[in-house]
């Protein structure tokens, strides 16, 4: 090979074609005294590299002296003038790497994996990857749960996966030895690439510890306990009242309705915020955030959460689209971390803030860096509390579609303990148990997070004689503990009295026990989510009659299903509500 040959990308043009290819390195190679060797590597016809040094007139280097030094990752490609450098071709040269990669992983962990709890048994290095549902995966858990019992593994992969299916070993696990399983996997296309990794719900416990019991302390402090939420009753209050207007003026959209009102309630708790009534740009760009985080967390819904390694590809790549669409997402995060809280310093600028999780934090004289804690901790707000507590009023309101002598017992109730002159408020809660215990079904019934958010545990464990290896992903399988009959009687049906203890027989478990979660990541919106549901749905009992709708005198059967994401909601169906009288009607449209 004669001349030194041009580098490709700085003179594309004169590239020779099928003759040598020269790719740049990240990094330039250098000698044991530290000088610069080269720059560029090429590679001839037969894929053998040569390494040209700087200087033009010694000899080429012998590469087994130094590409030692290199990996793949360190090579830029600049040009797809040659076949060599054609997407086929890398392909292959990744596929290649990808499955060594992939065998000595499986090699290593098949021994280990022979002390794990039992599971379906898996392929060699795809592990389980075949077997993993991608639709109500908990209900597929908790088929296997029959089979192979409380405690499961499967792999994918090279990633162990811990699947429990009985709340006393998720207690005994999570919440017992929580110093230990209280991180998060790593969630490669929504954490790490769109950006959500900031948000509470993703932060890692193991390498983020400090920003991440910052959060939970500012969240504590205005959330913490159900004596926090008083000063926040008025906001439940007025909200409840819009909800209700608005589900008597057009009752064929109630989901719609309830998710404008709840995030009204959690706009104004976390940025002091009043959403206008229709096409707020908050509640929409936050709404739309949240159903990119939903869709990013489905799982098996991106192949780079399988091969983290696939983050690397250029946007530019063919295939690549997964980069295109986590950089929009990653624009919209922008907006919804972002947006509001520069409006809450503005209004604290003017001097017209109210108060709110933001503005009373930023009142404390905060640095750079606590400001960045307490802007991503009100967006936290935000993601966790708009959608969670959208579905349980949403299934409340399917419950009572379905259940119709639950609803009218709930409204006698009502209606002896309140009166009809008047709204119900938190002071008669403690006098409302059977609204309480419907209120606990909903919460029992349709779980939101079916199978919670999965932890990963930080070190090698023991469990019920079982090896969890560490950075196992364990997965709660909530569902499964609030459908499991050894608890609950009739699992399937929504019956508030299991919760109502009576001479012989004592009350089922209270959902809320594993509901929320568990251990140091237990929901820290809990109290906030309580208030929210019990105003709702009490005073949608006091207010409305939910029931079927009777099309030409056939009654219409509503859809009773749930969606899939790790967020389930109710699928939308169909039902027919009316104010419960004209005093009722009265009630709704007081003026705020
Ligand atoms: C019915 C309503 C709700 C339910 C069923 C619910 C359930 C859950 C569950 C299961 C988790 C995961 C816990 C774990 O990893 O073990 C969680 C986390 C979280 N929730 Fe809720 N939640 C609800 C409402 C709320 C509300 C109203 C807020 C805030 C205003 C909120 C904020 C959060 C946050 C920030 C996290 C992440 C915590 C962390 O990772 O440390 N949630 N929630």
């Amino acid at each position: 090979m004669a001349g030194n040959p041009p580098i490709l990308g700085s003179e594309p043009g004169v590239v020779p074609r099928d003759k040598v290819y020269t790719l740049l390195l990240r990094m330039p190679l250098i000698d044991s005294n530290g000088d610069e060797i080269t720059r560029s590597l090429q590679l001839n016809q037969e894929c053998n590299p040569i390494l040209t040094s700087l200087d033009p007139l010694s000899p080429p280097i012998d590469p087994l002296d130094v590409l030692v030094m290199t990996s793949f990752s360190d090579f830029l490609f600049l040009s797809d003038a040659s076949p060599l450098l054609r997407p086929s071709f890398l392909f292959f040269i990744f596929s290649g790497i990808l499955v060594g990669y992939l065998f000595v992983g499986w090699f290593r962990s098949r021994k280990k994996h022979s002390l794990c709890p039992p599971g379906p048994s898996g392929v060699p290095i795809l592990g389980n990857i075949f077997h993993m549902p991608t639709e109500a995966s908990w209900i597929t858990f908790s088929r296997w749960g029959e089979i192979w019992g409380d405690i499961i593994s499967v792999r994918v992969l090279q990633q162990p996966i811990i699947i429990l299916n009985s709340a006393s070993i998720a207690t005994e696990m999570l919440n017992k030895k929580s110093a230990i399983y209280s991180d998060r996997p790593t969630m490669m296309m929504g954490g790490e690439l769109a950006g959500w990794k900031n948000m509470l719900a993703l932060t890692r416990y193991n390498t983020h510890g400090d920003r991440f019991r910052k959060y939970r302390r500012y969240i504590h402090r205005v959330l913490g306990t159900p004596a926090s939420i008083e000063k926040y009753y008025h906001v439940e209050e007025e909200e409840t009242l819009r909800f209700l207007r608005r589900v008597v003026r057009d009752p064929d959209d109630v989901q719609q309705h309830i998710r404008k009102s709840i995030g009204a309630v959690v706009l104004k708790i976390s940025h002091g915020y009043n959403v206008q009534d229709s096409n707020d740009p908050f509640v929409d760009i936050a709404d739309r955030a949240n159903a990119q985080l939903s869709c990013s967390l489905a799982p098996g819904a991106y192949l780079v959460d399988l091969f983290p390694i696939l983050r690397h590809v250029p946007e530019w790549f063919p295939f690549a689209n997964f980069k295109r669409t986590a950089a929009s997402w990653a624009n919209t995060l922008n907006d919804v971390i972002d947006l509001p809280f520069d409006f809450v310093k503005r209004e604290m600028f003017a001097g017209t803030a109210v108060h709110s999780f933001t503005s009373d934090l930023l009142q404390e004289d905060l640095d750079f860096n606590e400001e960045n804690i307490v802007k991503w901790a009100a967006a936290s707000l935000y993601s966790g509390g708009a959608d969670t507590s959208v579905s349980t009023i949403h299934s409340f309101f399917l419950a009572m579609v379905l259940y119709p002598e639950v609803q009218k017992k709930a409204q006698a109730e009502i209606d002896r303990v309140v009166g009809n002159d008047r709204l119900p408020t938190y002071s008669d809660r403690e006098n409302l148990p059977y609204v309480e215990a419907i209120i606990s079904e909903v919460l029992r019934w349709k779980p939101v997070a079916p199978l919670g958010l999965p932890h990963r545990v930080m070190k090698d464990d023991v469990h019920a004689g079982y090896h969890i290896p560490k950075d196992s992903i364990i997965i709660a399988n909530i569902w499964q503990f609030l459908h499991d009959p050894r608890s609950y009687h009739d699992p399937e049906e929504f019956n508030p009295e299991r919760f109502l203890p009576t001479g012989t027989r004592a009350p089922e478990p209270d959902p809320r026990t594993v509901c929320f979660g568990f251990g140091r990541r237990t929901c820290p919106g809990i109290h906030l989510a309580e208030a929210s549901v019990y105003l709702f749905c009490a005073r949608a009992l006091a207010t409305l009659n939910i029931s079927k709708i009777v099309e030409n005198g056939v009654v219409v059967e509503p859809v009773c299903e749930s969606t899939s994401g790790f967020l389930s909601h109710p699928k939308p169906f169909r039902c027919n509500i009316t104010p419960r009288s004209p005093k009722a009607l009265g009630l709704v449209e007081v003026a705020l």
